[in-house]
């Protein structure tokens, strides 16, 4: 039986973003600007440069400005360094985002410790991983705040659920556990040496799967009824030779048969990250430019 709703972070995102687009026009007259985005990529490659041009499209769609910068593969860490600080400085831009990876002379803590934390719209700077520990104001990474977006549309108040958060890194797992943490779940944070990660899993009314290995959480791993948010973008051999596909961190058909609910790679999380990083750089130009940004605009 496949009982689980496919939740459709696609469409999620479209009305985020439309929401977002509604807002600018208002922030356009009380600021006399646009808000904009400046997005850096440095070097070719092709999996960056896809997502840098779909930033920017969604950038211009929702009527904001988008500044792109390109620097070679061989610049130096001082070249990005001056960009990033001219980008600090620059008034009309309240969002930064330095595409990663980046090459490997190049030192991506240095990078992101450079960006001022007010501009930090990817939420990557220690001051905003800070601020989301504590529970201040701050900028939250995309994916995560994606993710808690869709979970809390489907099953609102999350207070007393037990959640179960696959990977730690820096940018998805541990600000998810922050922020699950905050809505008053239970939060269990598994990684590369969790012992019995099945059984953990089984536990949970929600799993967060954010690791990076093609369907490697089974079906038989998830309890009735659970909601399943599958992270992972994996590009995969596909059917025919020479071609490939997406797939999550998921056993997608095995779970959907147990799950209440799961999101689909591609078309679940993926799209939340781009629509939410428009988010934060709206709120960072209202912040920045002190206007208010009406109650429940985004939502
Ligand atoms: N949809 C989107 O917008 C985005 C998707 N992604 C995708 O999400 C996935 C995770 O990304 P990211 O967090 O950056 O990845 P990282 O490689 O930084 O982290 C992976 C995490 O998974 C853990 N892990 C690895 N193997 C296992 C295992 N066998 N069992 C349990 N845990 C394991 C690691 O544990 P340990 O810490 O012990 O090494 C680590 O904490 C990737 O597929 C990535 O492409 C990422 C960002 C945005
Ligand atoms: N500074 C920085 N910030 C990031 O947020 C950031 C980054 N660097 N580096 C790379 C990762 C990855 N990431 C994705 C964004 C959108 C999709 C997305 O839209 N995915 C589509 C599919 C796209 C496809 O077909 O390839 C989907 O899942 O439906 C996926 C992944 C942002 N990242």
């Amino acid at each position: 039986m496949n009982g689980a709703e496919i939740i459709d972070g696609k469409a999620y995102a479209a009305g985020l973003r439309a929401r977002v687009a509604a807002a600018v026009p208002a922030f356009r007259v009380a600021a006399g600007r646009a808000p904009g985005l400046a997005v850096v990529l440095v070097g070719e490659d092709p999996a960056s440069q896809v997502y840098v041009r779909s930033k920017h499209k969604a950038t211009v769609e929702a009527g904001m400005e988008s500044f792109e910068h390109r620097l070679p593969a061989t610049a130096s860490e001082m070249e990005l360094l001056d960009l990033v600080e001219r980008l600090n400085a620059d008034d009309r831009v309240d969002g930064i985002l330095v595409q990663l990876p980046l090459p490997s002379h190049i030192d991506e803590k240095r990078v992101i410790a450079t960006i001022d934390p007010d501009k930090d719209v990817d939420g990557f700077h220690v001051v905003n991983a800070g601020r989301l520990a504590v529970g201040e104001a701050g900028y939250v990474p995309c994916t995560p705040l994606g993710c808690l977006m869709l979970l809390k549309d489907r099953l609102g108040d999350l207070s007393g659920l037990a959640a179960v958060v696959i990977g730690r890194s820096n940018i998805v797992g541990k600000p998810m556990a922050a922020l699950l943490l905050a809505e008053n779940c239970t939060v269990t944070v598994a990684h590369s040496r969790t012992r019995d990660l099945a059984d953990v899993v089984r536990r949970a009314d929600i799993v967060v799967a954010a690791v990076g290995r093609p369907e490697m959480v089974k079906g038989d791993w998830i309890r009735h009824g659970a909601t399943v948010i599958d992270v992972g973008i994996n590009r995969v051999p596909g059917a025919e030779p020479g071609k490939t596909r997406l797939v999550g961190d998921v056993a997608f058909a095995e779970a959907a048969a147990v799950a209440g609910a799961i999101t689909p790679v591609p078309g679940g999380v993926g799209p939340m990250t781009i629509a939410v990083l428009l988010r934060n750089t709206l709120v960072a130009a209202h912040r920045r430019a002190g206007v208010a940004l009406p109650e429940g605009a985004i939502g």
